[in-house]
């Protein structure tokens, strides 16, 4: 809460008044109920508009604002309990920032920008040095070490921004519109770096944006926040394909659905069980879809979708071709029958 006499704010709140009551009375609701957990390892991406609440919410997660009600867990502590010693401890040494502007010194290096984390803590030179070379390595700025930011373009600074945010080994990084600033292209390439490096460095991510699509390529899961509140966690496949309301619909509309689907959100699970028999290429739960469209085309029948579970490969689905077509229009229905069979219907001249 934000303003005048958030307590009672939060007491109004819970006695059901409503967002726009409270602010009639000096009081924002910057975040409501947003109840969540995120597990080690994973990408977690909260996405809303402006204003919806998401920079309050990350700000709440390192301890820079404190919750007026609720707690904040964290690697077996509960932030919110401890002091402003214990605090900074855990924000220098667990916790590494990621911010959209990517907050470098100008009259510091490359080098010693991305070592910067690991001065605030302390650690001597030598040693901050090497760590944070070897993180401009990893985020693509070997050979960079000595230029000045103003030399760099605004991709490589943030790059440098990634840089120091790894080189502290910190188990979490929280990530402020980190790529809203670069140019599509640029902020892809970075979205597809951040991946790799995940896949490496497995380190436990929550991720702020106001952009589905980057939502959707990053994310394990996504908490979609409206007006402080989360309306739907799930994971892209559910957000498009499950949407909680006509909201979170609205949102998917524009997202390239064939870039989110996999072979488990369009297969029928109602098999017969012989499908998988033939020699024909078959598919995975996990087969995202163009990899499906190519398959259904080699093959002259629903693409079966088979499983290895405990070591054994088990038929799960099937997908007929009309499937494919239908999930990228969003389409679940069967084709209704044609009632002008073609022998005696009237001609339709082709045109040459
Ligand atoms: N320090 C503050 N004092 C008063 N109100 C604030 C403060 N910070 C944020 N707010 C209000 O809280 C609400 C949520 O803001 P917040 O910045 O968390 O949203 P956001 O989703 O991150 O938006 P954006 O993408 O524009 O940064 C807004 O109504 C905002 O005006």
């Amino acid at each position: 809460m934000f303003g005048r006499r958030p307590d009672d704010a939060v007491e109004k709140l819970r006695r059901g008044c409503d967002r726009e009551e409270l602010r009639a009375d000096g009081t924002t609701a910057a975040v409501i109920d947003a109840s969540f957990t995120v597990e080690p390892g994973q990408i977690f991406v909260v996405m809303g508009l402006s204003g919806s609440g998401k920079s309050t919410l990350l700000r709440m997660l390192n301890g820079l604002l404190e919750p007026t009600a609720g707690h904040v867990r964290f690697d077996g502590q509960d932030l919110t309990e401890l002091s402003d010693r214990e605090l900074r401890q855990v924000r220098s040494k667990k916790i590494s920032m990621v911010f959209q502007h990517f907050a470098l010194f100008p009259h510091r290096s490359v080098l010693e920008n991305a070592a910067y984390g690991l001065e605030v803590q302390g650690v001597p030179r030598a040693e901050r040095e090497k760590r944070a070379t070897e993180a401009l390595e990893l985020a693509g700025l070997a050979g960079w070490e000595k230029s000045w930011p103003d030399e760099l373009s605004g991709g490589m600074q943030q790059r440098v921004g990634l840089a120091r945010a790894l080189a502290t080994d910190a188990d979490l990084l929280l990530m402020d519109e980190s790529f809203s600033a670069l140019d599509p292209l640029i902020r892809r390439d970075m979205q597809d770096q951040l991946i790799e490096l995940q896949d490496k460095l497995k380190k436990t991510i929550v991720f702020i944006t106001h952009d589905l699509n980057e939502a959707m390529r990053l994310g394990d899961q996504i908490a979609v926040m409206r007006d402080g509140r989360i309306v739907q966690t799930g994971s892209a496949e559910d957000i498009l394909v499950r949407p909680a309301n006509d909201y979170v619909a609205s949102f998917t509309q524009d997202v390239d659905r064939s870039r989110v689907l996999t072979a488990a959100s369009v297969m029928d699970t109602d098999v017969r069980g012989d499908e998988a028999g033939c020699g024909c290429p078959t598919a995975t739960s996990g087969t995202p879809f163009g990899e499906l469209c190519a398959i259904s085309a080699r093959v002259s029948h629903p693409v079966a979708v088979v499983d290895t579970v405990n070591g054994e490969r088990r038929l799960v689905g099937v997908v007929p071709r009309q499937r494919l077509i239908g999930s990228l229009g969003d389409e679940q229905g069967d084709p209704a029958p044609c009632d002008s069979p073609r022998a005696g219907g009237e001609k339709v001249a082709a045109r040459a």
